[in-house]
């Protein structure tokens, strides 16, 4: 059918992260990896359709080719409504990507204003006066500001945002938005009418992003976390929009091998590794180590684990180490040995029969995913809210892939994973 929303998200894991909260709803959501080589048929296509870019932390320039080609793919399988999907702390460098994408894609799009909606409530990201929170600290007060390649040390958006868009800021703020929907829709107006093009919007609940949902479901850009996309399903139904179909699918039996990869450094991911090694073998990879002598260890190691609990590989390290790394190596390289170690891993694991793969990290995930020649995911069961698992076929095989953002999931996230997959 004709595809009602278009999504292009900037890494992997946001794009599992959209496409699940999107599912939730019963609706077909259809995520392709990358821009799809063929022209869109609307026929082919699901209401919901979710492109996975790598692109967060890539040039603008390139970040702006390959969103723009997205676009123009969506706009094939019938798009009329598109939705720009970063992660819900906002990850950027001081260039963009958020503000020169979202900018170009309403060029393309002819739209005047967007809004710029990050919060995530269930996983502890709200936004009130303007200003970022992860649980209760400031973006800038938070684990964010370690991130090996985009360390937030702002938790203002429109100070953020400001420097990377040429048109207008403006705020929506949490009064506005408690007014509800109609109110929150007259002062979108007013502000557009202003001449004010790009919309930080307060919310610090769920009920705050159904206001905005409802105010905007049919602005023709969105932007934000996948959060504020999670009530579109049901407002295009109740607008005679969207079927009640279910867009449930079986999937094949997927054989029982399986790794787990870590290339996040995140508070969360330190904390689920460390959780995890008390119950299953790991092998830490040393960035240094991997310049200069590749993966051969690493690889040698994991053919030697007994079958059993997956064994864990992973990068994931405390803030001084990774600083460590990228003083020797250089912040960009560092990154980039790492993720493609982790992929080179997951290639060689899957030529090992490995056939369930548990990534943490967005970047890692873009990169081993495409490493491992996947153009299709299937969404299935949520493990932890923004993180399901996702279904594959390679060289004909049928694979499982759980794509774990850096930030979400419990302690235990490793091990529901598994059990998970197998309750399902
Ligand atoms: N020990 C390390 N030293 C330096 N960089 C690292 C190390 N471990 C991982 N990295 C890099 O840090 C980045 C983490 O980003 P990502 O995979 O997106 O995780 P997250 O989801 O936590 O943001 C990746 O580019 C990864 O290769
Ligand atoms: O919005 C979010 O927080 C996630 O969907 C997301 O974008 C994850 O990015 P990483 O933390 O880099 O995995």
């Amino acid at each position: 059918m004709t595809t009602l929303l278009g999504c292009i998200a900037d890494d992997f894991t946001g794009a599992t992260d959209l496409a699940g909260l999107l599912a939730r709803s019963g609706a077909k959501v259809s995520l392709r990896i990358g821009v799809p080589g063929e022209p869109a048929r609307p026929e082919d296509c699901a209401p919901f359709e979710v492109i996975a870019l790598k692109c967060r932390t890539a040039p603008v320039d390139e970040a702006i080719r390959d969103c723009r080609a997205a676009l123009a793919w969506l706009r094939q399988a019938g798009a009329r409504r598109f939705f720009w999907k970063y992660c819900s702390t906002f990850d950027s460098t001081p260039e963009g990507n958020i503000g020169p994408v979202a900018e170009a894609l309403m060029a393309d799009l002819g739209a005047e204003q967007t809004i710029y909606c990050p919060a995530f409530p269930e996983n502890g990201r709200s936004v009130y006066m303007g200003h970022l929170f992860v649980g209760r600290q400031l973006l800038s007060e938070s684990p964010m500001k370690d991130h090996p390649l985009t360390p937030m040390r702002d938790s203002n958006l429109m100070r953020l945002l400001d420097p990377q868009v040429e048109g207008k800021v403006g705020l929506a703020d949490r009064a506005v938005v408690a007014a509800g929907p109609t109110a929150l829709g007259g002062y979108l107006a007013q502000l557009r009418h202003d001449g004010i093009a790009h919309v930080i919007t307060d919310a610090i609940s769920d009920a705050d992003l159904e206001t905005i949902a409802r105010a905007c479901k049919d602005m023709t850009l969105v932007t934000g976390g996948s959060a504020i996309a999670r009530p579109l399903p049901t407002l295009y139904r109740e607008d005679g929009l969207l079927s009640r179909d279910s867009g449930e699918a079986n999937h094949p039996p997927i054989a029982e091998k399986a790794v787990v990869l870590s290339g996040s450094c995140s508070a969360m991911s330190r904390a689920q590794v460390a959780a995890y090694l008390d119950r299953a073998p790991g092998f830490k990879l040393d960035p240094l180590a991997l310049a200069k002598d590749g993966t051969a260890a690493a690889r040698a190691w994991l053919a030697d684990q007994p079958s059993g609990r997956a064994p864990l590989i992973y990068a994931t390290a405390e803030p001084d180490e990774v600083r460590a790394a990228q003083e020797a190596l250089g912040v960009g390289r560092a990154g980039q040995i790492v993720e493609e170690a982790l992929a080179d891993i997951a290639v060689d694991a899957f030529a090992h029969g490995v056939r369930r793969f548990v990534v943490a990290g967005g970047e890692t995930s873009g990169a081993v995913t495409k490493a491992l020649g996947v153009s299709r995911l299937a969404v299935d069961a949520e493990i932890a809210p923004g993180v399901p698992w996702t279904f594959a076929e390679i060289s004909g095989e049928p694979v499982a892939l759980a794509l774990k953002s850096g930030n979400f999931g419990k302690e235990t996230f490793f091990t529901d994973a598994f059990e998970r997959l197998d309750e399902r």
